[in-house]
């Protein structure tokens, strides 16, 4: 058993409360044949048409995707929902591709065709964080709307009551210090007075730069740790193996 003395408890989503699998094999195939539908049902509208200058221009490697020919670059819903889906292919984990899916995603957790998954551990321990007075935050690629999707409509019910906070890249990226340094202003605490749990050991080593007290998560599906992982920090199968004190 691990043990920590804290002020908050900032948590990742994908690898660390939910499974890889899920995001990969439920979320992002349903952006990806849903995502075209909803870009012509709301094209005309200023949300729908921000996404689709900030997806266009956040990449400029890629300019040359919206470019036929020697024609000006096209820009309809189709090729706006192809760019999607080469982005979601490859992983980017950018703020207008994240801020699009969240949108999409709406349909699916609404009609309950979509249930976000977490790990059996979760709930119990965010009710005992809870109840010893420690707040729980969310840190996550995945936008603030999706985050309040998935914790919302969960299969073991809604999470939200338990959580007092969501972080995503508008703080910036989460392999950077900086946002670490950005989230432990934005809560006005000290940063190491808050402990941040994360599969990706970039995320780790960052929030680490930044003073914040780090675990990482070893679940199912995540991408294995090395021997020099398990030495430079605390690693966790699951939740019920941190004893978290309130501070
Ligand atoms: C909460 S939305 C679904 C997850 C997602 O799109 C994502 O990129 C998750 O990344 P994380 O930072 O939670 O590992
Ligand atoms: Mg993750």
């Amino acid at each position: 058993m691990s043990e920590f003395s804290v002020k908050l408890i900032l948590t990742d989503i994908e690898g660390t409360t939910t499974s890889i699998s899920f995001v990969k094999d439920v979320l992002f195939p349903y952006a990806k044949v849903h995502s075209k539908a909803y870009l012509e049902e709301t094209w005309d509208s200023d949300e729908t048409q921000h996404i689709v200058r900030d997806i266009k221009s956040c990449l400029p490697q890629y300019k040359e995707f919206f470019r036929v020919g020697n024609e000006e670059p096209n820009v309809s819903a189709g090729v706006i929902a192809s760019f999607v889906n080469f982005l979601i292919d490859k992983d980017l984990k950018v703020g207008p591709l994240k801020n699009l899916q969240g949108l999409v995603w709406e349909k699916g957790y609404m009609s309950g065709k979509i249930k976000g998954h977490i790990y059996a551990d979760v709930l119990p321990a965010f009710k005992r964080w809870h109840e010893a007075g420690i707040p729980i935050a969310i840190y996550s690629s995945g936008s603030v709307k999706a985050q309040k999707l998935l914790f919302g409509q969960t299969i073991y019910g809604d999470l939200l009551p338990y959580i007092s906070g969501h972080y995503d890249t508008a703080v910036g990226y989460k392999q950077q210090k900086q946002s670490y340094e950005n989230i432990a202003k934005d809560l006005n605490l000290p940063s190491e007075d808050v402990l941040f749990l994360t599969d990706v050991v970039k995320e780790a080593e960052a929030a680490r730069e930044a003073g914040m007290q780090v675990v990482l998560l070893a679940r199912p599906g995540n991408a294995p740790l090395t021997d020099d992982d398990k030495i430079a920090f605390t690693f966790v199968e699951n939740f019920d193996n941190l004893k978290i004190n309130l501070k």
